[in-house]
């Protein structure tokens, strides 16, 4: 079961828990048996195309890749980024021997897709248009370990390139947000499934939710109230953060 009723944002969507989130993970691969390859394809397919929405080709994409699912996500969205005309460039590592993620990095390889020796090879952040940032999801835990400590840091003070969160922004507590403060700050989050407890302390204008996979009865058990998908579109806008709050204008006073 669902260890609690998941707490609604303040428009009413609901917000998962670290806990729910991996607990929900395991229902759609026992359940509906969903292999962990089918949702990442779909959930990586989904950031590429909220990229797309947002950031068009040809822009050249750094993707940052950690070691778990989060990063896998990142390797799947490089491979769609790369079908939809974009120029990615890969840094992964902390590459996982786990046959999935060995595939995922060759059909990067396939299509050419570079991937960095180290995040000095990275060079200025300024010549890329797009960091994406796949490092860490709802599994994440404590403080950042090495080399990834060092790229939040530098991720953090850059303000030259904006930065794309995948589901949770990495170094970010998954339900209390950049609790500590000088974290990450994405300026669009892709959430997946469901937009994380962190999600409320997002404030960049771009909020997505993707991951198109939740069948009604997983849904319903973790009352999941969610927006629809626009007819068979992979990602949703979610308005109701950040955008509204930063466009919302002083009422003009009515005339005569
Ligand atoms: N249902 C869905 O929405 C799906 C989402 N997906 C994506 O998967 C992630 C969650 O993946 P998971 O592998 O469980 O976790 P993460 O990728 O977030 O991170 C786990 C790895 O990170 C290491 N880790 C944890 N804390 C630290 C730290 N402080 N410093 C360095 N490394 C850390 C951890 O290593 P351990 O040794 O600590 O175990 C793991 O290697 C979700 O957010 C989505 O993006 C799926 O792709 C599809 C279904
Ligand atoms: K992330």
């Amino acid at each position: 079961m669902a260890s609690s009723q998941p707490p609604p944002s303040s428009s009413g969507i609901s917000l998962l828990t670290a806990e729910d989130s991996a607990a929900l993970d395991a229902d759609l691969m026992s359940t509906p048996g969903f292999s962990i390859d089918q949702l990442m394809e779909l959930a990586g397919l989904s950031v590429a195309c909220a990229i797309a929405k947002v950031y068009p080709p040809p822009s050249r994409v750094l993707i940052v890749c950690g070691p778990g699912n989060n990063g896998g996500d990142g390797l799947v969205a490089a491979r769609h980024l790369w079908q939809f005309g974009y120029r990615p460039t890969c840094l992964y590592p902390k590459p996982t021997a786990r046959q999935l993620f060995t595939n995922l990095v060759e059909q990067c390889k396939q299509l050419d897709i570079e991937f960095l020796p180290s995040w000095e090879a990275a060079g200025d952040l300024g010549s890329y248009d797009v960091v994406l940032d796949a490092m860490f999801g709802f599994g994440f835990k404590g403080d950042p370990r090495p080399p990834f400590d060092t790229i939040l840091k530098d991720l953090s003070k850059s303000g030259a390139t904006p930065v794309v969160s995948v589901d949770v922004p990495s170094g970010w507590s998954v339900d209390e947000g950049d609790s500590k403060g000088g974290g990450l700050k994405p300026e669009m989050l892709i959430s997946l499934t469901a937009p994380k407890l962190s999600a409320r302390f997002f404030e960049g204008p771009h909020h997505f939710l993707g991951g198109r996979f939740v069948p009604p009865g997983i849904a319903s058990k973790y009352s999941l109230e969610l927006p629809a998908y626009p007819g068979s579109e992979q990602c949703v806008r979610l308005e109701e953060w950040g955008q509204q709050r930063r466009t919302k204008q002083p009422q003009e006073p009515c005339e005569g």
